[in-house]
């Protein structure tokens, strides 16, 4: 995963000091772009242990078109615990922008669905979008995530903002735009999840994996995870590990954690880090 320690050193090295939402502070860059070459190994982090579990789940509970933390709660992920209301709703964030898009006359629109519809049918099209960024239900910025949330507002405004599919002589690629990233905790999940929804959307449409592109506008390091990239930079990737996937699943939404297993993952040791809320 040299591409990931490039961006994480190119922003250490590079980076200016920016203030941010947090109060946290960070170093940042704006604008950069990574590309995965899916037919070279499944994209995880090597320089240290990542928990793709949480990673798998999380994804699983976006295609359900689920909102509340209680599907991850089940599963032992808590990632997203700090956001959520007591009752555990998030408020209309990635699962209800990605399955139920609302039209505003009472109708919604699955997004999923009719983006893999299109790349079957319609392989050759340029509109092979799925956008999260809703203006209409974006948090109202005097309130906490909480209580947007518990408002019927986004937590959070949705940081993996819109990704795009292109087909090419029977590979499926994905571009994401991602808005914001939190090089040293979010990326590295966001990597290892849209080369996961990439590879599952390749095998439903009948097509290989290709390139996962990943574009970043504000791309930072939290000025209190620097010691933890010093570690992480001085640390040889490993080569990277194979996904394998139950070949018989040929519905985007039939998928369960036990389709996926992940082979040869060589890490090092597991490195933590404070998340800024
Ligand atoms: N500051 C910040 N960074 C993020 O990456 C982030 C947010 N906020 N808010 C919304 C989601 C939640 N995400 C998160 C939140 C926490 C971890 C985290 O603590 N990861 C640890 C433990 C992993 C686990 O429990 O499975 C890690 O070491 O990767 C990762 C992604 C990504 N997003
Ligand atoms: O999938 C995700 C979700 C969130 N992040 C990071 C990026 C930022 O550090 C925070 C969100 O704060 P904003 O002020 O809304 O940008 O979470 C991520 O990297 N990946």
């Amino acid at each position: 995963m040299k591409e990931y320690l490039a961006l994480m050193r190119h922003v250490r090295d590079t980076g200016v000091k920016k203030e941010d939402r947090t109060g946290t502070g960070t170093l940042s860059v704006f604008g950069y772009q990574m590309r995965f070459n899916l037919q070279e190994g499944f994209p995880l982090v090597t320089t240290k242990k990542c928990h793709l579990k949480s990673i798998i789940h999380e994804l699983l509970w976006f295609l359900k078109g689920e909102t509340n933390i209680a599907y991850l709660k089940e599963h032992g992920v808590s990632i997203w615990d700090e956001w959520a209301t007591e009752e555990g709703e998030l408020g209309p964030v990635y699962g209800h922008q990605w399955r139920s898009w609302d039209r505003g006359d009472g109708t919604s629109v699955d997004q999923i669905a009719e983006v893999v519809e299109q790349i079957k049918n319609n392989p050759d099209s340029r509109r092979l979008i799925v956008s999260g960024w809703n203006p209409a239900v974006l948090p109202d910025t005097n309130y906490s995530p909480k209580e947007n949330a518990a408002m019927g507002k986004q937590a959070l405004p949705p940081c993996h903002t819109l990704f795009q599919f292109y087909v090419l002589d029977g590979k499926l690629s994905c571009q994401l735009y991602q808005r914001s990233g939190d090089i040293f905790l979010g990326v590295p999940f966001n990597i290892a999840s849209y080369a996961l929804l990439t590879m599952m959307m390749a095998q439903v449409c009948d097509l290989e994996p290709g390139d996962f592109i990943h574009t970043l506008g504000d791309a930072h390091l939290y000025s209190n995870h620097l010691e933890q990239v010093e570690l992480q930079l001085s640390r040889e990737p490993f080569e990277r590990p194979t996904m394998e996937i139950n070949p018989e699943v040929k519905d985007i939404f039939g998928f369960s954690f036990d389709d996926f297993t992940l082979k040869n993952y060589q890490s090092h040791p597991h490195i933590k880090a404070p998340v800024a809320i």
